[in-house]
């Protein structure tokens, strides 16, 4: 006891303390646990369920139901959110993905992205609503941090539905775009529909996630890996649920009559680049963009839609509106579902 007395009292003269801070943080972020929350769209049968259960080892659709055709046709976009807990030394992930199955399916496709649109904007609503209620503590952070969207291998570049998708989708969520299926393609096609796919989404205003610039004092491996992942968007991938079995080694992989192909290799696919970007780098920075960006811009609209609804009501009642302009008493301003600002 007294040795540890005088080691704190030694540590005391060199210093004041504040170092641990981030020691704190850390402790009091574990205990609570994280929680992130991620968006696969693009259309059918693309490999979304299969990458997303190949990224957290996970069987997350067991329990999946498959859409027969009839289905398929009325419902344009079928949403299902699951959650999964997962805990990795001793760190505990909250992990929902929200799937939309069959998006594109159906004959007539003209905004068939809405539902996917009004889910993020659903979860958006829900989040101010606990924020302006009295009980703030706990809320639970069901934003969607993150989209991944797949685009076609098979198609020329970017379809006309997935620029208006991406379009609609770019303000609201930091969009991270994925070749799907890339084992259907050569190196050399891998290499042109990147470019393409990048070509297109600058010429028609795609505002995908973008990866922070470097600070000029980070290390060369870090910026090196850094421009590694700027430079390989739109993501080749290729998911598998299955263990293969080749030269002794089991591995993720998918079986072909003429080879294998292992998800985790980075010279078949960019698949371990988007794992480690989603979970171990750009978790924390997908996260902040959503609450620095993409929710506030929600939020402003919000409270100017209310302050002018203040306004007009003000007007309505007959009052000189232009004495009335002062800020609105806070109250006014609390959310009122059955008044929604934003509908
Ligand atoms: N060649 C190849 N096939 C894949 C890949 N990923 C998935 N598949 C296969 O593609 C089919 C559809 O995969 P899913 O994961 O169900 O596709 P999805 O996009 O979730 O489909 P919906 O739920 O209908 O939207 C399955 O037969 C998968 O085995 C891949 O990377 N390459």
């Amino acid at each position: 006891m007294s040795r540890l007395l005088s080691s704190l009292q030694d540590m005391d003269r060199e210093y004041v303390g504040f170092a641990t801070l981030p020691n704190q943080v850390h402790r009091k972020s574990v205990k609570k646990g994280f929680a992130f929350t991620l968006m696969v769209a693009g259309e059918s049968g693309l490999g979304k369920s299969t990458l997303v259960n190949s990224l957290y080892l996970t069987d997350l659709y067991n329990n999946r139901k498959v859409l027969n055709a009839e289905e398929r046709i009325v419902q344009t976009v079928f949403i299902t959110k699951h959650t999964v807990g997962i805990e990795e030394k001793g760190v505990r992930l909250r992990l929902s993905i929200v799937d939309t199955p069959g998006f594109g399916d159906a004959v007539n496709n003209t905004e068939s992205w809405k539902e996917i649109e009004d889910y993020i904007d659903q979860q958006f609503e829900q989040y101010f609503r606990d924020e302006s209620g009295l009980n703030r503590k706990n809320i639970q952070d069901n934003r969607v941090h993150c989209c991944l969207y797949f685009i076609s291998p098979f198609g020329h570049g970017l379809r006309p539905l997935d620029v208006e998708c991406m379009r609609a989708l770019h303000d609201k969520v930091n969009i991270v775009p994925v070749l799907a299926k890339a084992d259907s393609l050569t190196p050399t096609e891998v290499r042109r529909k990147k470019m393409k796919i990048r070509e297109e989404m600058e010429k028609f205003g795609i505002n995908i996630y973008q990866f922070p610039d470097c600070d000029f004092d980070e290390d060369e491996e870090f910026k090196q890996q850094e421009q590694l992942l700027k430079d390989s968007i739109p993501f080749a991938v290729i998911g598998s649920n299955i263990q293969v079995e080749s030269k002794g080694r089991k591995f993720r992989g998918r079986l072909y009559p003429w080879g294998v192909v292992e998800v985790e290799d980075p010279a078949h696919s960019d698949f371990l680049l988007l794992r480690n970007m989603l979970v171990k780098t750009h978790m924390q920075d997908l996260k902040d963009v959503t609450r620095e960006t993409h929710y506030e811009n929600y939020r402003a609209q919000c409270i100017q839609n209310m302050t002018r609804m203040v306004v007009q009501e003000r007007k309505r009642r007959g009052r000189n509106v232009t004495t009335s302009l002062k800020p609105a008493p806070f109250s006014s301003l609390v959310y009122q579902p059955s008044r929604s600002p934003w509908r």
